[in-house]
């Protein structure tokens, strides 16, 4: 894909704050260093500052690459008639900011650290005297109320008659007359600082994405990890035991599966259905357990004569995936969907063959996403929520062994209980590549869907796989 073609699938407008800094992580781990990216980014901040065409300048800075940000920009003033930085005294500093703060150690700018208000208020002539402060104390990185000595600054900043401009995000209360935002606009009305971010950080997944999926909290009691109900099995009978487990080790809870297929596994509960294949009669067991359930993963395994049970799940589930046999016309929509077709499948409910070349595909694949988000597998998984397209490159040759998709859904099913269906989809793509390419070592063609399952949770949640 040429990139002029790429920058189609930009995002455009004001991006938030969890957006913007899985885009960053993603820049990082394409090599872009992120001491490079806040060197560009203070820079920016710098020129903008000069345009107001200052003699004195404060900048405010916080522990976190905010700050870092800041004490960049101090050290492209230094040349001015003065140029300060007041920061906390207190806690660590981010690694890049750290660095920043080194360096304006040999630079002619004045460091002030601050531990309390009366610090603060023996540095009034820097307030009463600047022509611009800069707001470097919080960016993306906020959480809470403003604590002390920030919250201080942010009102002695609010007293000056200098004019403020923020780096980034306003650094919540404090009155910002000019805001420069890296990449994309943070908020409606800031100046945007292109700081050189490759166009793939934004357009391919990468480990970036994973920030957003929410980390547990220390004593969660059981179930807020989601509860899963596969329903799925009939002619086939290991592919919903597949999905069950993709979803429980992509950090579900509990996983119910509504199965005529043998279900053998103690961690999974299992709602045994009677006969050779699911039917209407079954409804009746099925209905309540899609009602509790935060995501339903429906489809694999399941035989074309389901459908109208398709259907009826469709209608109760708040959140549902269909992958395989439910992919199937009339399209099942819940309130939200995630589709999880391969190119077959996507042809059968699209009408139209996914083009080979990456841009139609994109193209193509947005175009079908009306009733919820596609995300269609193939050596480059596209997802479209028929607004966004996002590529995701993880994966391994050795993911055509069968399995593989039903994973796929069951992953996605875990983390559509806690992400919008985009960027599940997005997630659970870029972790089962992962998760392929790691089962993959050493096994090659070897390997089987189930291999993948053990490197799910460390790809996804940080920690170490274990065999
Ligand atoms: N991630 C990257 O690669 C880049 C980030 N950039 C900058 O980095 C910023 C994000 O940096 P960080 O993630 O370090 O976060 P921030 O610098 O926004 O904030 C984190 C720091 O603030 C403290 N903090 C958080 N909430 C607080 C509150 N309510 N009261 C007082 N202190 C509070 C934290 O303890 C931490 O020290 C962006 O806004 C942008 O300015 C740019 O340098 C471009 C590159
Ligand atoms: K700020």
């Amino acid at each position: 894909m040429a990139t002029n073609e790429m920058r189609e699938f930009l995002e455009t407008g004001v991006i938030d704050a969890g957006r913007m800094r899985a885009i960053e992580e993603n820049a990082v781990a394409l090599g872009y260093p992120a001491l490079l990216m806040m060197e560009s980014a203070g820079r920016a901040v710098a020129d903008a500052v000069l345009a107001r065409n200052p003699s004195r300048v404060l900048v405010l800075c916080g522990r976190g690459n905010n700050g870092g940000d800041g004490m960049v920009a101090a050290r492209y003033l230094q040349h001015l008639d003065s140029v300060d930085v007041v920061y906390p005294d207190c806690g660590s500093m981010t690694p890049p900011a750290t660095v920043q703060a080194s360096l304006l150690s040999h630079s002619s700018v004045g460091v002030h650290p601050v531990r309390c208000a009366a610090d603060i208020e023996s540095l009034g002539r820097l307030f009463e005297e600047a022509d611009v402060v800069v707001d470097a104390m919080l960016g993306t990185g906020a959480s809470g109320a403003v604590r002390e000595p920030l919250a201080s600054l942010v009102s002695r900043a609010n007293a000056s008659a200098a004019s403020v401009v923020a780096v980034d995000i306003p650094t919540p209360g404090i009155r910002a007359d000019r805001i420069v935002s890296f990449h994309r606009p943070r908020v409606a009305g800031a100046d945007v600082a292109d700081i050189g971010i490759p166009l793939e950080a934004e357009i391919y997944t990468g480990p970036g994405d994973l920030t957003l999926v929410p980390a547990r909290a220390e004593g969660a009691h059981k179930g807020v990890g989601g509860e899963v109900l596969v329903v799925g099995g009939g002619p086939y009978q290991g592919a919903p035991y597949i999905a069950a487990m993709g979803a429980l080790r992509a950090g579900a809870d509990i996983v119910r599966v509504a199965s005529p297929a043998y279900i053998p596994m103690p961690d999974l509960i299992y709602e045994r259905l009677e006969g050779k294949a699911i039917t209407g009669e079954h409804l009746e067991a099925i209905l309540p357990l899609v009602d509790r359930a935060d995501a339903v993963v429906c489809g694999m395994g399941l035989g074309k004569e389901s459908h109208d049970v398709v259907l009826a799940v469709a209608e109760a589930a708040k959140r549902a995936v269909f992958d395989a046999d439910a992919l199937v016309r009339p399209l099942p929509v819940a309130k939200e969907t995630i589709y999880t077709p391969h190119a077959g499948e996507f042809s059968r409910i699209a009408g139209t063959k996914p083009p080979a070349d990456l841009l139609s595909r994109g193209r193509c694949v947005k175009a079908a996403a009306t009733a919820g988000t596609i995300l269609l597998k193939g050596p480059v998984d596209v997802v479209s929520d028929g607004t966004r397209v996002r590529f995701n490159r993880t994966g391994s040759p050795a993911m055509t062994v069968g399995g593989t998709g039903d994973l796929l859904a069951g992953v996605a099913g875990a983390l559509f209980c806690h992400l919008p269906a985009f960027e599940a989809a997005c997630v659970a793509a870029y972790v089962c590549g992962r998760a392929g390419m790691r089962a993959a070592e050493g096994r090659g063609s070897g390997m089987i869907a189930t291999d993948m399952l053990a490197y799910i949770p460390g790809e996804l949640f940080g920690r170490a796989p274990r065999e």
